[in-house]
């Protein structure tokens, strides 16, 4: 595809973003969002006819990654083989708390004897004493001056699309809305193209997938038949089950550092599935190994933005499996989104019981290593030993366990002690912190509130985390509050008509000029209405003059000539006519009622005027 083409559409793009942002930022103070994020969502479903549809030169790439273990050294690409499952098991009273009092199963991963021990910490860090509401106030208005830098696109729920139409012209493939772009990126199961979206002007990231051979590659690998009583566990899934997985998964979260799935289009008749995702411009945060890691302030910002991404996610009963740097994206604002749920498990009660081996081998936490179905391992813990080796990479520039044979990759993570190397030089602070995530004991490992908590993350008290709550407690829109709260706004003189009208309480145009219009001008007060689709902003004086000498009588006329572009105004308001040949009748107008603040009230980006 043409670049000259392409290029115009992402300056115009990102200016238009970074412009509306601000604008949003400043409607929305005026609107109350209140919804729970674990709301469900509003599924749009289009249920035309469908057509066949293949796309040509999009095809998924073969590679069957997430289907086997993969290097030893392969760390920062491909994921480990998908053998396990979350259980849904030990609700309770106290659920807020850890992985640590799951005392059953840490008692059976744990391979030290300090049960005791375990336990009375277990206790000790119940106490986890609430945040002031002061403290809970200033945090909560951070946090939604974060979320409303997504633009209303990014708070709406996943759109579900079941029907594809693809066009394709010299320059581009269009499927719907969205035309296809360059390729961005390769994962395991298909390629990642940028796209852009024609309705709302904004590019995403569409990932592209083919079924028919997702399927087929698991017939190719999948294991051997079950020999003997031996069950194939249940929850080997193919990998279009486990697209399935993630997109359900993917669906409920609404976070700044989760990347939002916007939509998937998924047709029947079609051999691709595509999910439209946020994009995210500066891609990943560190390619590894690398020679230039980052310096202790930029890892500082980047973990406590993938912490509340963390956090947020296990809230939701979610555990991720995959925490590594490459599945970090980082924006154009430097805010980090986690990306990737391919092997991401919901859980129910406190926390993922686990068996089997997923995520990256580079990135598995001892307890995870082991094949051995019978041994339950904590979710969440694997999920922050993957960050504390996250956070090593990211300031080292390379992970702490590396051999080239997977068994002996694994011992080492087993058995081996965390060293930092010489250069480059790594503060007492942030090394104790990353030894405690990487607790080879789950029991002993430092858990996220904890983490929170460290003297290196909240700068010994200066920049404190937000509490869990106004993490986690986010607003999320949905799709019929937008809909319903989307003004349409012809232009920026409209905007100061209704202003200014609001000022004088009085429906008149107070910008009206009798003398200088001759008192060809007025206003007359359109009972009840609140879309008028004759409704004209008005003229400035000499506009109207001349209207009025060209003979036009209706706003309908003056609307052809004077505003082809202009459109109605959801206000209630009066419509301008001109004086005709019978005159006008200038009653005195009544007082306009307020309008009352609704709630969620969001323009589109694309609705507010430049
Ligand atoms: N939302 C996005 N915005 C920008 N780039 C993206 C986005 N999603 C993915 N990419 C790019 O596409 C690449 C492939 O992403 P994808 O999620 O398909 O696979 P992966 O995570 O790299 O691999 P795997 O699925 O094997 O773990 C990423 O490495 C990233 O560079």
């Amino acid at each position: 595809m043409a670049m000259s083409t392409i290029q115009p559409f992402l300056t115009s793009c990102s200016s238009f973003i970074r412009k509306n942002r601000k604008r949003m930022e400043q409607l929305q103070q005026h609107s109350a969002a209140t919804t729970t994020p674990n709301q469900s969502h509003n599924q749009s479903l289009s249920s035309k006819t469908n057509s066949p549809l293949q796309l040509p030169g999009t095809a998924a790439n073969e590679k069957t990654g997430g289907l086997e273990n993969g290097f030893a050294n392969d760390f920062d690409s491909g994921t480990g083989s998908i053998a396990s499952t979350s259980n849904a098991n030990s609700p309770g009273p106290t659920e807020r708390s850890s992985f640590l009092s799951v005392s059953q199963m840490v008692r059976q991963q744990s391979d030290t004897t300090h049960n005791n021990r375990r336990l009375m910490r277990s206790s000790a860090v119940c106490d986890d004493r609430p945040a002031t509401s002061c403290n809970i106030t200033r945090e909560k208005v951070d946090l939604e001056n974060d979320l409303h830098m997504l633009s209303p696109n990014l708070q709406r729920p996943t759109k579900l699309v079941t029907v594809v139409d693809k066009q394709t012209n010299e320059e581009y493939i269009k499927l719907n809305q969205y035309r296809m772009m360059e390729e961005i990126g390769q994962g395991s199961y298909g390629i990642v193209k940028l796209a852009y979206n024609e309705h709302d002007k904004n590019l995403y990231a569409l990932k592209v997938l083919d079924k028919i051979k997702l399927v087929k590659n698991f017939a190719c690998f999948r294991p051997p038949p079950s020999r003997k009583n031996k069950p194939v566990p249940s929850v080997l899934k193919n990998p279009l089950q486990l697209v399935q997985r993630e997109i359900a998964i993917l669906k409920k979260l609404t976070h700044p550092n989760i990347v939002k799935l916007v939509a998937v289009l998924d047709d029947p008749n079609d051999n691709y599935l595509y999910m439209v995702f946020e994009y995210v411009e500066r891609r990943s945060l560190l390619e590894l190994p690398t020679e230039n890691p980052l310096d202790e302030e930029t890892a500082w910002k980047y973990f406590r933005d993938t912490l509340m991404g963390l956090e947020y996610l296990h809230f939701q009963k979610i555990v991720h499996r995959d925490i590594k740097p490459s599945n970090l994206l980082l924006s154009e604002t430097e805010q980090v989104k986690i990306a990737d749920f391919g092997v991401s498990c919901e859980f129910e009660g406190i926390d993922a019981f686990l068996t089997g081996t997923a995520g990256t081998p580079a990135f598995m936490a001892p307890e995870a290593l082991t094949e051995d179905s019978s041994v339950f391992y904590s979710g969440r813990a694997q999920d922050i030993w993957s960050l504390g080796i996250t956070l090593y990479a990211l300031v080292v520039g390379n992970v702490p366990f590396r051999d080239e044979y997977i068994i002996a990759l694994h011992k080492k993570i087993k058995n081996d002690p965390v060293l930092f190397p010489e250069m480059p030089k790594i503060s007492e602070q942030l090394k104790s912190l990353i030894l405690g995530m990487l607790k080879k004991d789950p029991g002993h490992r430092l858990m996220l509130h904890e983490i929170k908590q460290n003297e290196w993350v909240t700068k010994f008290g200066l920049a404190p985390m937000p509490s869990e709550e106004a993490n986690c407690q986010l607003v999320t829109v949905t799709e019929e509050e937008i809909e319903n709260s989307v003004r349409v706004i012809p232009r920026l003189d409209t905007l100061i008509l209704v202003k200014a009208m609001g000022h004088r309480k009085r429906f008149g145009n107070p910008f009206r000029n009798r003398e200088a219009a001759g008192g060809s001008v007025r206003m007359r007060r359109k009972s009840s209405s609140v879309k008028d689709p004759t409704y004209v902003p008005p003229l400035s004086t000499a506009s109207a003059v001349q209207a009025q000498n060209s003979g036009l009588e209706n706003t309908e006329e003056r609307l052809k000539t004077d505003r082809p572009d202009a459109k109605p105004l959801e206000v209630g308001i009066e419509t301008i006519s001109l004086r005709g040949k019978n005159g006008y009748h200038d009653k005195p107008l009544p007082t306009p009622p307020p309008i009352p603040p609704r709630r969620n009230q969001i323009a589109s980006c694309s609705d507010v005027p430049p």
